[in-house]
């Protein structure tokens, strides 16, 4: 049968980026998702801003929620200090088994922990199963209308500190406006908004930057 996309994008990676150089994998992604077929990684443009806050904070506990084939898992990972850890949820298994692969052509696979499962399950066992106290800083990724019941999942967990730092894709589109209004309105959040494009294209998305303020 046809191979898939995210299949695709891994012979991209194996064909084109170097093993060991996380910034070969992430510029092979983009040049296959912007010539040969269009992906929903985060991409290039709002990748620089996910680059500079994730630099700004030094994670030393880092959360992804959809990892699916692990494009901004390179991109958070291989900027974490020595020692720190990225926690990615993936219940896509076919997609789990592609991002398992970037990682390791990309040579994080010892500063990710890729877990397969939806968040609603493993959010409540992070401390217990993980060891995970609290997390500095958290990458929202996965389908829109599960920002906002993950985020107060999160926050009902414990999970959150005074000064964690949550990311969000895709505010714009495809849209996550019920978390928006949560965020944007709770005294808990101080809020800003990064304008940027949607990827590979001109069309307008961007980031939203939550701290929590407890
Ligand atoms: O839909 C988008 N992303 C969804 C990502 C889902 C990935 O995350 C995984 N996932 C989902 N829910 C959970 C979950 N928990 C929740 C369920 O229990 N727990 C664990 N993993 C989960 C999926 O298996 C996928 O791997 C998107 C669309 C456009 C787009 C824009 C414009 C267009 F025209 C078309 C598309 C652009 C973007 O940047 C986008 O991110
Ligand atoms: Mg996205």
């Amino acid at each position: 049968t046809r191979s898939t996309r995210p299949q695709r994008m891994l012979k991209a990676v194996q064909k084109n980026a170097t093993r060991g150089d996380p910034l070969s994998v992430i510029s092979a992604i983009d040049r296959f998702c912007r010539h040969s077929e269009w992906a929903m990684n985060v991409g290039d443009e709002k990748g620089t801003i996910l680059d500079s806050v994730v630099s700004e904070v030094n994670p030393a506990m880092a959360l992804e929620l959809g990892t699916y084939c692990g494009y901004s898992t390179v991109r958070i990972a291989r900027l974490l200090p020595p020692g720190a850890r990225l926690v990615t949820l993936e219940f896509n298994g076919d997609y789990a088994a592609i991002a398992r692969q970037v990682i390791e052509w990309a040579g994080l696979e010892d500063m990710v922990q890729l877990v397969e499962g939806a968040s609603g399950d493993w959010i409540p066992r992070m401390k217990e199963h993980f060891g995970v106290k609290t997390f500095d800083f958290i990458f929202l990724d996965h389908w829109k209308d599960r920002y906002l019941p993950d985020i107060k999942l999160l926050e009902e967990c414990g999970l959150l500190r005074k000064g964690t730092v949550v990311l969000a894709d895709n505010v714009i589109c495809p849209g996550t406006p019920d978390y928006l209004e949560y965020i944007r309105n709770s005294p808990s959040y101080e809020s800003n908004y990064f304008r940027s494009h949607l990827e590979y294209t001109k069309a307008e998305d961007g980031l939203e930057k939550s701290v929590y303020v407890g």
